[in-house]
């Protein structure tokens, strides 16, 4: 079935994580075709629901991309940019994803696996209260790639050196003196060398607020800027890390970071394999039905 053919209303729900935003989409059986046009759409704040991105929900089994993983997660996150591009992760979506599966009866407090397109994500939900009313959820993602590459990010006039940090998808962190410099990020910032990152990157700024704590703000490949970004706060944990000399597998110590964000604060933790842990609030907000219209774009506008 294609977003064209699409007849009947379509459930959706609505979930935040540190108020990165997203139009939640079961599709089981992988039926839906949701074309980069209806996915930008459905993110549309004012013609549609409104998000940072789109999490469908499909079984493994039912998608070419997670038929391999479908033996380690049953579900798989199809997750996309309010643009409609595709991203390898997204680290505040698992979990929100998370919370949708135990919404629905997929997953209980405790452990449960998501594939992604960056491979099955390990989550831990824990009990309501723990951290947050609904119970933080925790998303094991993997190690990070730091690159030594020389990169700058330039906004409003302003430039930085930036560090280049890969945790499946794109970034460059740039420690600046204060996040106001970043301006409005209405626009996407420049970033060289282009080479560095031939599908584009999420660029995070950041500045210190104590010991192991920072606060950043970002502007995400694919959906503008956003008031949290999960890939982009273990990024920048990495960064301040290395900046601040620490290095989990020399000393053998995991190493947390506190990093808020405009919409809510998350906790980073580097292991001393390199596994880094994130953790923070996810809710589910509303719950409702979308018209095939907006999908096939005959809606007015
Ligand atoms: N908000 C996400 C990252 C989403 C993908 C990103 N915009 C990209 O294109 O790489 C997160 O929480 O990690």
């Amino acid at each position: 079935m294609t977003s064209a053919t699409q007849t009947q209303p379509v459930r959706f729900l609505k979930g935040h994580g540190t108020e990165n935003d997203f139009v939640i989409v079961p599709d089981p059986d992988g039926v839906l075709d949701l074309s980069p046009a209806a996915v930008a759409r459905l993110c549309d704040r004012r013609a549609g629901i409104g998000g940072d991105g789109i999490l469908r929900v499909v079984r493994s089994a039912a998608h070419p991309e997670a038929r391999h993983m479908a033996d380690e997660a049953e579900w798989f996150m199809d997750y996309r940019n309010a643009d409609g591009s595709v991203a390898e992760m997204c680290g505040n979506g698992v979990r929100v994803f998370a919370r949708y599966l135990q919404r629905a009866g997929h997953a209980r407090v405790g452990e449960c696996a998501v594939a992604t397109r960056g491979g099955v994500k390990r989550v831990h939900i824990a009990k309501a209260g723990t951290g947050s009313p609904e119970g933080d959820v925790t998303v094991s993602m993997g190690r990070a790639r730091t690159p030594d590459d020389e990169v700058t990010v330039a906004v409003g006039g302003r430039s930085w050196p930036a560090r280049h940090v890969n945790m499946g998808n794109p970034h460059a962190v740039a420690f600046v003196e204060d996040l106001a410099h970043a301006g409005d990020l209405l626009t996407e910032p420049s970033y060289g060398p282009a080479s560095v990152y031939p599908d584009g990157v999420n660029v995070e700024f950041v500045v210190d607020r104590g010991e192991r704590h920072v606060a950043m703000r970002v502007h995400e490949r694919g959906s503008g800027e956003t008031r949290s970004c999960g890939t982009g706060a273990c990024a920048v944990a990495v960064a301040a890390a290395r900046r601040d000399g620490t290095d989990p597998a020399a000393t053998g110590t995991p190493v947390s970071y506190t990093v808020d964000l405009p919409g809510g604060r998350l906790v980073i933790t580097e292991h001393p394999d390199g596994a880094i842990d994130m953790t923070g609030a996810a809710v589910i907000v509303a719950e409702g039905t979308v018209e095939p219209a907006l999908l096939a774009g005959t809606a007015a506008d």
